[in-house]
């Protein structure tokens, strides 16, 4: 049936949309499967995705129709759809009128995932006018908490350097503990790995204790303040609150200093919105695991990474992993910039739409997966600036010094780079830094081609 008459008008112009405030815009690269009209199977895709089905029904009435999503721009050739949602689609909150981001997901990336007549869909982009965004959540702490605890200015308080507790199983308690306060030593922030909480060989409630006491001595030994990020994800929000509270209490008067992990693309928005609204306390990290499944370049279905981060701000993460676009082990370019520029400032251009957030907090880009000292210069560069959490493990636990080592050669690089300066001089210089070398030849050699001789020479 061809619908493109009542879910397609193709006269209704993006900037009217975005000055009417009235609508969230969604882009997606669409392909219909062979066969089917491009217009046609979008109207589908529109009706599908808003208040139709598939054919006429006797039920739809004026009012239904001025809830209709529009599509109103396509282009075949680049596989360009864009369609207007009315805001009054999507679901709100009973106890407090508050948009949910669950029914922005059923709605723009729901049941149109897995239609007859489309081959795939992905969104790439997506713009909320300024009422829609009041009604989310947004982030309740954000990186100036975390420079706050860390005695650093509240604006440009600069680079975070930490860890990511490695093995990622299969330590018990006491080495548990022993890795985290070795990292300490050097280092300011500490996170449970994605998979790490509550296994039977490292109980939390004999890992956190132990945990906490390492923060106490780190911090006696250091003078500075220590930061951890405990994982509390959990199928069940009681079980998750438990874990909270559990930690909360344990950490006592440090903490202040914990963050909750939560898994929030396998937890789902109820995990991160639970999390946000229960502990509006503490910072709130968003780990992504199991997002490359949509969000892969290779994958022509879901959404990108860009949309999962714009998702976590409106939903109120502190900080999300943004990958190390392209300078560590995971999926990647260096223009994936952008998924931290959406994250961190008050306003964008993003692939498609620009967008103003109007004052709500930011949220952290984490910047984790294969990094250590000698990937970071080239990764700040790219960047342009160092107002981030970076978690390297392997960059830590893998430095054939030791993790304090490990910790303060990712601090060497930060100023290497703010420094402007050649890291192998940097390297003559900072030891530790220089010893990231030795701990990881094959990105040196990769990185830096006759780093052996060149720092030889100086010995
Ligand atoms: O455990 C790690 C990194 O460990 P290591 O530093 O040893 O590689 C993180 O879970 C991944 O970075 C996730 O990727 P992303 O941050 O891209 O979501
Ligand atoms: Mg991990």
């Amino acid at each position: 049936m061809d619908q493109s008459n009542r879910y397609a008008d193709l006269s209704l112009r993006e900037d009217d949309l975005i000055s009417g405030g009235k609508h969230i815009l969604v882009a997606y690269k669409m392909k219909p499967k062979a066969g089917y009209d491009y217009l046609q199977a979008a109207a589908h895709f529109a009706a599908e995705s808003s208040t139709g089905t598939n054919v006429e029904v006797c039920t739809t009435d004026d009012f239904t129709r001025g809830v209709d999503a529009l599509v109103y721009l396509i282009d075949e050739a680049s596989e360009e759809m864009r369609i207007a949602y009315p805001v009054d689609l999507f679901d709100r909150n009973v106890t407090d009128g508050r948009m949910m981001i669950v029914s922005f997901l059923t709605l723009v990336i729901g049941n149109n995932q897995g239609m007859g007549d489309i081959e795939h869909a992905k969104i790439y982009d997506f713009y909320v006018p300024e009422r829609a965004l009041q009604l989310f959540d947004g982030p309740a702490k954000d990186i100036s908490d975390m420079w706050r605890i860390l005695g650093r200015p509240l604006k440009d308080g600069g680079y975070i350097a930490g860890t990511i507790i490695k093995p990622k199983l299969g330590l018990r308690p006491e080495p548990f503990a022993k890795a985290a306060y070795q990292f300490w030593l050097g280092g300011d922030f500490i996170k449970n790995d994605e998979p790490q909480g509550n296994q039977v060989f490292a109980p939390m409630k004999k890992v956190m204790p132990l945990v906490a006491d390492a923060m106490k001595r780190a911090q006696d030994e250091t003078g500075q303040a220590k930061l951890f990020s405990a994982n509390i994800t959990a199928d069940d929000h009681y079980e998750m609150c438990a874990r909270a509270d559990y930690i909360l209490e344990t950490f006592g008067p440090d903490a202040d200093k914990v963050a909750f992990l939560v898994d929030g693309y396998v937890g789902g928005p109820g995990m991160v919105t639970t999390a946000r609204r229960q502990y509006p306390n503490q910072y709130l990290h968003y780990h992504r695991a199991g997002h490359g499944a949509v969000t892969s370049p290779s994958s022509k279905r879901g959404y990108d990474a860009y949309v999962l981060a714009k998702m976590a701000r409106l939903q109120g993460a502190s900080g999300i992993h943004v990958g190390t676009m392209g300078y560590g082990k995971m999926e990647g370019t260096a223009d994936d910039r952008a998924i931290a520029y959406i994250i961190e400032r008050d306003e964008y251009q993003g692939p498609a739409y620009f967008q103003k957030w109007y004052g709500m907090k930011p949220t952290t880009p984490i910047i984790s997966g294969g990094m250590n000292a000698l990937r970071l210069p080239g990764f700040f560069a790219n960047l342009g600036h160092g107002n981030v959490i970076n978690t390297s493990g392997g960059g830590s636990y893998g430095h054939i010094d030791s993790p304090a080592a490990g910790a303060i050669s990712l601090r060497q690089a930060y100023e290497c780079w703010q420094a402007g300066a050649d890291p192998i001089e940097w390297a003559r210089e900072h030891q530790e830094f220089a010893r990231a070398f030795a701990s990881f030849p094959g990105d040196a050699d990769t990185l830096y081609p006759g780093w052996r001789d060149k720092l030889a020479a100086h010995r």
